[in-house]
């Protein structure tokens, strides 16, 4: 089905956020029909989120756009004992403390995408599973919700298959997983008439156990909608246990380093990462796409900025964008423009101008050098130079020790003392 009624599920479709929905037809009647509440859960494994959880806030993002009720839940409860989903070992086990201080700090980011005050209608909210997990009674819990599980169907599932036929050790205690993440669900319906859960496509086993635990347990129909996992073009999954996550909160990531991560994308990425990364409308994504060639590297630009000022501000973003600018394109200084080195003493001794242009291969003689000087296309750290006696010294060392020497635009040499 790819004509959807609801805005909702339309804006997910052309914007390549769906990888699986539960009853396609069923939740956009009931999105078309009504404002519907939904959640996505994070737990607090890290002191941030990642650009791979990026993607469940961009999703909750559009929700409320799109006239729903959003809400985000921190795993305060699920945080102490792990999901195993997809994972080959067990989670290390983390102090309340530690949980308790992930969670103050993930919270941070959400403000900048969702809209808290917005009221009961529309307004979105920010829940604990600590809250009605911690106190739970373990017999009652058998009980009441235990006897709906059966363990031959919850061994079924692939995100804890692959674990179990590779004889890898699946604890107990992990194994309760998703049945707390079922109850979530349940619980959230019971209080605030949450009828979908998101995720990624991780998820997709621990959202239908919601679902079929809602359906024993009398709650009306609940749906689930999982997101691609995000990789790279060159296959690597966007997340933590990946070297370098790209995090999002500022302590852990500068906003200029953000900004980089996103303007070396691939050229095969942008246009999937325009669409799921930022809110410009589709044609005007449709219009960047379309430029090819050198125009790439300004649609990578407008896309690390983008999806920077979404999340650090719009002045950060630009800031960033700026420092690159005179970093790259004016050519201060970046210390892997091609060097020469001079011994120091020639160097403390004052060198030629011409002769250096000429050991520095940037020109081929004397003369050449003289003709460059005399056209103004030498500079000596960024300043013009125009008498060609000039002798370079040990003055002339920047900060980095180096000297930068440049003919043009865009021939640039660091003179190195060795
Ligand atoms: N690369 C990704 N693309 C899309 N969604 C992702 C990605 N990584 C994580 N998510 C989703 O973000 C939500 C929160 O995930 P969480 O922060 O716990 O990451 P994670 O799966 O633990 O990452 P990691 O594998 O790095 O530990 C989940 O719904 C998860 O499916
Ligand atoms: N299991 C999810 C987090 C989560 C926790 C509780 C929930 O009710 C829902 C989702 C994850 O690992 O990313």
């Amino acid at each position: 089905m790819t004509s959807f009624k609801s805005d909702f599920l339309r804006t997910m479709h052309e914007r390549g956020f769906i990888h699986q929905i539960s009853d396609e037809s069923g939740l956009d009647d009931l999105l078309a029909k009504e404002t519907v509440t939904a959640y996505i859960g994070f737990d607090p494994t890290a002191p941030s989120l990642h650009a791979g959880g990026l993607i469940q806030i961009m999703m909750l993002h559009w929700f409320q756009a799109t006239g729903h009720q959003p809400i985000s839940l921190m795993g305060g409860g699920t945080g102490m004992v792990g999901d195993p989903s997809f994972k080959e070992e067990a989670r290390q086990l983390m102090t309340l403390d530690t949980i308790e201080s992930n969670i103050a700090s993930i919270k941070r980011v959400f403000a900048n995408y969702l809209d808290y005050d917005k009221g009961p209608k529309g307004g979105a909210s920010m829940v604990n599973n600590a809250e009605w997990l911690r106190e739970l009674n373990y017999l009652e819990f058998l009980r009441d919700v235990g006897r709906h599980f059966s363990v031959n169907r919850m061994l079924s599932f692939d995100s804890v298959k692959t674990r179990l036929d590779r004889e890898q050790s699946l604890s107990f205690l992990e194994f309760n997983y998703m049945i707390l993440q079922a109850y979530d669900f349940v619980e959230l319906n019971k209080r605030y008439d949450c009828r979908l859960q998101m995720g990624g496509s991780d998820q997709w086993g621990n959202i239908i156990n919601g679902i079929d635990l809602g359906h024993r347990m009398g709650t009306p129909q609940l749906y689930a909608l999982t997101s691609p996992l995000l990789t790279t073009s060159s296959g690597a999954k966007m997340g933590k246990s990946v070297n370098g996550a790209v995090w999002l909160n500022p302590d852990m990531l500068s906003a200029y380093d953000f900004w980089q991560y996103w303007r070396n994308t691939e050229d095969a990425d942008v246009a999937r990462f325009l669409k799921l990364y930022t809110t410009l409308p589709m044609d005007e994504i449709a219009r960047l796409s379309a430029l090819g060639g050198s125009e790439i590297n300004e649609v990578k630009k407008i896309l690390a900025t983008e999806i920077t000022a979404m999340l650090h501000g719009r002045e950060a973003a630009e800031q960033a964008a700026e420092t690159a600018r005179r970093t790259f394109e004016e050519g201060a200084l970046d210390a892997n423009l091609p060097s020469v080195e001079v011994p120091r003493g020639e160097l403390e001794g004052g060198l030629g101008l011409l002769t250096l242009l000429v050991r520095a291969g940037l020109a081929a003689s004397n003369g050449e050098a003289r003709r460059h000087v005399q056209g103004g296309g030498v500079r000596i750290n960024d300043v013009t130079v125009a008498d060609e006696r000039k002798l370079i010294g040990t003055d002339d060392l920047t900060g980095e020790e180096v000297v930068k020497l440049s003919l043009g635009k865009k021939k640039h040499i660091l003179v190195r003392p060795a």
